[in-house]
């Protein structure tokens, strides 16, 4: 089992419907609040990645990048459990797209 799927586990068992506590538990209080507060948790993360970046390249240093980053990856598994979807999922959809040019695929969109 990767850290992902150990992460996503827990995370699943933090369910109020799981017998999670929002007492005790930081994932069960966001369930608990409901989307709008997941979604403003990735909201923040996300900013504070890109700040985060924005600072590394002022101060030569990366480490900030690290530790931002892994907190939107754990929000966004908290948003994937809450559409009862996994990280397994995200993982395959990169995998079915491995190897497909990035501008290749937006040319041969029927909009391009
Ligand atoms: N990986 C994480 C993780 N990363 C970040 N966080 C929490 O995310 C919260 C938000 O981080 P911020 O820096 O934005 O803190 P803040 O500004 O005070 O945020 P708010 O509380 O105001 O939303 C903090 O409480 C962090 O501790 C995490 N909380 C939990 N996990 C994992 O989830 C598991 C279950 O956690 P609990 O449900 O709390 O037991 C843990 O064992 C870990 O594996």
């Amino acid at each position: 089992m990767t850290i992902l799927d150990r992460v996503a586990a827990t995370i699943d068992s933090r369910k109020l419907a799981n017998g999670g506590d929002p007492a005790t538990s930081y994932v069960s209080k966001l369930f608990a609040k409901g989307d709008d507060a997941i979604l403003k948790k990735i909201g923040e993360e996300a900013t504070e990645l890109v700040m985060a970046a924005k600072d590394a390249r002022a101060a030569g240093d990366a480490g900030k990048v690290l530790y931002e980053c892994a907190d939107l990856w754990f929000h966004s598994l908290v948003l994937l459990a809450q559409f009862d979807l996994t990280p397994q999922q995200v993982l395959d959809e990169l995998a079915r797209r491995e190897g497909v040019s990035g501008i290749a695929e937006k040319a041969a969109r029927p909009d391009a």
